[in-house]
């Protein structure tokens, strides 16, 4: 409670999300289930500045599958503020401008996969970030699920169920012809075959 009001626990699941496949999903829904989140905000990337090489498809392509994948679960919702901000996206200005959405009465729990856990050192103003959110790192097949240095209790480890899925393996095999069904929600495949994504295996 702050000033009679409840505090209200919101998880941030930030990601390039070119597509989103069940491994964001799962980890949404375990790290809400384990921590008691009222909801989850799902965040696409405006200009994913450690990606810069990667042909990236248009913010609003990863919008919309955001959205459509996330449509059906009542604690999960959908974010602009890294595709509306110009210039690269840094998590410092995206839990800066969701704070100042949601307002004072929330805690911020900021996903993410051991991968990017493992990163996090490198990301803009990184000494700040564990002052407005409290992280969350889960495990993924393929690396391994440790604290980088973070100040203690600013960090948490999670097990989550292991899903071998990554957005690259999905472009990749939609580039070859090979089916992503079942490795992502079948609206994501619909979506990405009516805009006619990845096709080219150099996107
Ligand atoms: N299968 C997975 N299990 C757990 N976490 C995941 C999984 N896939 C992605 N994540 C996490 O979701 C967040 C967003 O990931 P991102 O959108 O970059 O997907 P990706 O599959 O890693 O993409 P790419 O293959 O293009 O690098 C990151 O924190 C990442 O670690
Ligand atoms: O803040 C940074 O400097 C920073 C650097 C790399 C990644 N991030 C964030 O980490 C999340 C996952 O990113 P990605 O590139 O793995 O999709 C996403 O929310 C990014 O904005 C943030």
């Amino acid at each position: 409670m702050r000033n009679g009001t409840a505090i209200r626990r919101l998880g941030v699941m930030g990601g390039t999300f070119d597509p989103i496949h069940h491994g964001h999903l799962v980890a949404a829904s375990e790290v809400a289930h384990h921590f008691n989140l009222d909801e989850v905000v799902f965040v696409p990337t405006g200009r994913p500045w450690q990606k810069a090489e990667q042909n990236v498809s248009s913010s609003e392509d990863r919008y919309l599958m955001t959205v459509i994948a996330t449509a059906s679960n009542p604690r999960f919702s959908v974010s602009r503020v890294d595709i509306d901000r110009p210039g690269p996206t840094y998590t410092i200005d995206t839990l800066r401008d969701i704070g100042a959405a949601y307002g004072p009465d929330v805690e911020l729990y900021f996903i993410t996969g051991a991968d990017a856990l493992a990163q996090i050192l490198s990301w803009r103003d990184a000494d700040e970030l564990f002052t407005i959110a409290h992280f969350v790192g889960c495990t993924r097949p393929g690396h391994t699920l440790q604290d980088p240095g973070l100040p203690a209790g600013k960090v948490s480890l999670i097990e989550i169920p292991a899903l071998a899925i990554s957005s690259s393996e999905c472009r990749d095999r939609v580039a070859a012809g090979e089916p992503i069904w079942y490795l992502v929600p079948d609206g994501i495949v619909q979506y990405i075959n009516k805009r006619g994504l990845y096709r080219d295996p150099a996107d």
